[in-house]
């Protein structure tokens, strides 16, 4: 446990304009720097109930009239003194709020401090701090019950309990290689190795809830293609329209193309907007077709819209091959052409409507990811853990060849203990300075 010697200071609740905005002081000096500010109301107030209280200036003005709530010892978010303020939600006011508890004493905080400090004060692990994130920027409800799946735990037990497992194989080989004239019998020999085999098995487990986890932070990455005219911005605003999503814009990302998200059956789908692209007629549509078929190369989800009224040959497209891809047949409402007849493909109408229902269902049949495939439990890991697993898979592989010849076990052991390490990092309990800071800076301020 790490005691920190700061008390910083930040806007927990978001920026705009709102009725209360809630601050937050952690540190050893929360309740002296409030008290300061408040002239000795934190110091008053019972543990962890509202308090009314004012917030003055150096001169004695009244700066905001608050609610203040105390968290004493380590019993808080952070796992240090806390002091919440809830006042009032105006810019100003809660700026000036803040510059008073900067000038009291308190620094302000950095992305994920306090989330760093609830890790660092033992109160989360790894994953649940990086499930905090997820939480916070879940799009679907999906989104939302892995983020609560991990935030209870579910991810960082398993690799706890798979590194409990390996640090008993580990304490016994390395017990053996210190009293060699205890010979390894084959049936522990065999016994190390089932006990490897069992630790790669449970690695794999999880391994397979990258994708899902990929899924289900950024969104199925879909493109609409298909020949001019086809219906491609019809097919996006009649998917828009009807599945709106809650957040469309993420903080922190970059994109090159216009992007809008829905949410399909509680998945995600990030359609790719290659309306742009078309702009982009004449001597230059070469490099829009060629930027198209590169969105196409990356998507997990192809819609190729075709337009059913005409004859095959004239709405064909050129697309990579190996993508899922769902084709929407559309315009029926203007009946289909004799080519279309027994192919398949879904019949759509984009101005009437009909045939999204059928539409939705072949997205969710070609993503694959029936109800059962998610499971009673949410769980899914980030690219993070997936490299923390890997990178102990292929430790414990080495160490299975180098058991099964029984040349060199001491090697054995480091391998072992090399997979030990790359567990421990998925929650954080090996040395972990980078990876925090890797982790921390990609929070808002204020968590
Ligand atoms: N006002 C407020 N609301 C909030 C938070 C917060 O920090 N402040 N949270 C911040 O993200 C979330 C709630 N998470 C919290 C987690 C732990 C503790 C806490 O006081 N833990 C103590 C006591 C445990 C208990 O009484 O159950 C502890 O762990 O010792 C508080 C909030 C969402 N809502
Ligand atoms: N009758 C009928 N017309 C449609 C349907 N879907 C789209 N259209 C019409 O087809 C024309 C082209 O639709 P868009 O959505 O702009 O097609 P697009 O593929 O985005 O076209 P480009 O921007 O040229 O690539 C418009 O006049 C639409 O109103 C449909 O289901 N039925």
């Amino acid at each position: 446990m790490i005691a920190s010697t700061e008390t910083i200071a930040a806007l927990a609740s978001g920026g705009g304009t709102a009725a209360v905005a809630l601050i937050r002081l952690s540190g050893p000096q929360a309740e002296e720097v409030a008290d300061r500010a408040c002239h000795g109301a934190a110091g008053r107030s019972e543990e962890r109930r509202a308090t009314r209280a004012k917030v003055r200036d150096t001169e004695g003005r009244v700066l905001d009239d608050v609610l203040l709530t105390v968290f004493r010892g380590s019993r808080s978010f952070t796992g240090e003194p806390v002091v919440e303020i809830a006042c009032h939600g105006g810019r100003l006011v809660t700026r000036r709020v803040l510059e008073r508890l900067l000038e009291c004493g308190a620094r302000s905080a950095g992305p994920g401090e306090f989330t760093e400090r609830a890790f660092l004060h033992g109160k989360l692990d790894l994953t649940q701090a990086e499930a905090i994130m997820d939480l916070i920027s879940a799009q679907s409800d999906l989104a939302l019950r892995a983020a609560h799946e991990q935030l209870e735990g579910g991810i960082g037990r398993e690799a706890v309990r798979l590194r409990e497992d390996l640090i008993g194989v580990v304490a016994h080989l390395e017990a053996w290689i210190d009293f060699p004239e205890e010979d390894i019998d084959p049936d522990t020999g065999d016994l190390f190795l089932s006990r490897v085999a069992a630790a790669r098995g449970g690695i794999a487990k999880l391994l397979a809830t990258a994708e899902q986890g990929r899924i289900l932070r950024e969104g199925v990455r879909t493109v609409i293609c298909g020949r001019p005219n086809a219906g491609k911005s019809s097919l996006l605003n009649l998917l828009l329209g009807s599945e709106r999503a809650i957040v469309s814009d993420e903080a922190g990302t970059t994109r090159d193309t216009i992007e809008e998200t829905i949410i399909l059956d509680g998945v995600p789908l990030r359609l790719v907007d290659t309306a742009g692209l078309r702009e982009e007629a004449g001597g230059i549509e070469r490099e829009g077709i060629r930027r198209t078929l590169h969105e196409a190369g990356r998507a997990d989800l192809l819609l190729v819209v075709r337009d059913a009224s005409l004859p095959a040959a004239e709405s064909a497209v050129e697309l990579p091959e190996s993508n899922r891809a769902v084709t929407v047949l559309n315009k029926s409402d203007l009946g289909e052409h004799g080519d279309w007849v027994g192919s398949d493909g879904v019949r759509l109408s984009c101005n009437t409507g009909a045939g999204l229902d059928q539409l939705r269902r072949a997205i969710r049949e070609s993503l694959d990811l029936g109800e059962a495939d998610w499971g009673e439990h949410a769980v899914a890991i980030n690219t993070r853990h997936r490299d923390c697993l890997r990178r102990a898979d292929e430790s414990l592989e080495t160490a299975e060849v180098l058991l099964e010849s029984a040349a060199a076990p001491e090697l054995a052991a480091l391998e072992l203990r090399g997979a030990l390490d790359a567990l421990g990092e998925i929650v954080g309990k090996v040395d972990t300075e980078d990876i925090l800071g890797a982790i921390f800076s990609q929070f808002c301020i204020g968590k």
